[in-house]
């Protein structure tokens, strides 16, 4: 079995008296692109939270790489980037200052910076802007720059809150290849998304958390074996285990909004 990158053992977070999330299990391997599903409230964002020290679990433990995140936070945090789905950026520094604050931060080498730096704006379509203000930046920029800042650094393990929220088609595509190609290179990817047929198709292994409990968790093959089928895609075995009848509707509407004589 290929290195472990993080491990969470019984993790549980309590909201007074409302478990949010109660007692996972679950490992990510070293180079795997893992999808983090579920619907509205169902505790994605609080276990993102645990798992990148800013939230404290109310039993249970994280490690990253082998390092605790809440015993040992300096040498756990080392290891990790993570972009929220709301990024918090420094308004009053321009995209390309930003960056540069990063990398001092984690003390990468300018002529190393510079490179990934230049690399990742292209990709993102940045480079024209990466002088500017963030303040004038738009929401999808603010989040491309985000993204841009988690990856100066390679971190070993990238967290990602709803990451194409916000982002074009395009930048979307590119992120969606970016990530393989650092997965393929070595990073791992814990990322959170709502939009079904990006973690079917981009995702190595998924799994499946609903009302605080994780409810599947594995390849899409081992997601329809477990739902008993040969063939599916992830919406209708996510729907089918999540029960979630009302997304089904939503889809419905969509549907008919869309098309030709249908409610604008
Ligand atoms: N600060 C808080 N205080 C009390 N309850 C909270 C708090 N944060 C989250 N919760 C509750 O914990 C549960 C899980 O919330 P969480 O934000 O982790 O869900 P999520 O899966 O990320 O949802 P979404 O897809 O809507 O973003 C929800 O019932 C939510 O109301």
């Amino acid at each position: 079995m290929s290195e472990r990158s993080i491990k969470i053992l019984e993790l549980e977070k309590k909201y007074g008296n409302q478990a949010a999330v109660k007692q996972i299990n679950f490992e990510v391997r070293k180079g795997e692109l893992f999808g983090f599903l579920g619907p509205n409230g169902a505790g994605k964002t609080t276990t993102i939270k645990m798992m990148t020290g800013l939230l404290e679990p109310t039993n249970g433990t994280i490690e990253i790489n082998g390092y605790d995140i809440w015993k040992n936070p300096l040498e756990a945090k080392k290891q990790i980037a993570y972009v929220p789905d709301q990024p918090n950026l420094y308004p009053k520094l321009t995209g390309w200052e930003y960056l540069e604050f990063v990398a001092s931060v984690f003390q990468i080498s300018s002529d190393h910076f510079k490179e990934r730096a230049e690399q990742l704006l292209s990709i993102f379509g940045l480079t024209d802007r990466a002088n500017e203000l963030i303040e004038g930046y738009s929401h999808g920029m603010k989040q491309k720059i985000a993204i841009c800042g988690a990856l100066v650094h390679d971190p070993e393990i990238l967290f990602l809150d709803e990451p194409t929220v916000g982002l074009d088609p395009k930048s979307a595509r590119n992120l969606k290849n970016l990530l393989r190609e650092e997965c393929d290179k070595g990073m791992t990817v814990f990322l959170t998304t709502h939009i079904l047929e990006i973690a079917e198709q981009m995702c190595d292994r998924i799994g499946i958390i609903s009302d605080g409990a994780i409810i599947a968790l594995g390849t899409m093959d081992e997601l329809r074996e477990k739902d008993g089928r040969t063939e599916g895609s992830l919406e209708e075995i996510f729907l089918e285990l999540t029960g979630s009848d009302d997304q089904e509707a939503i889809i419905e509407e969509m549907a008919k909004e869309n098309q030709p004589g249908g409610p604008s």
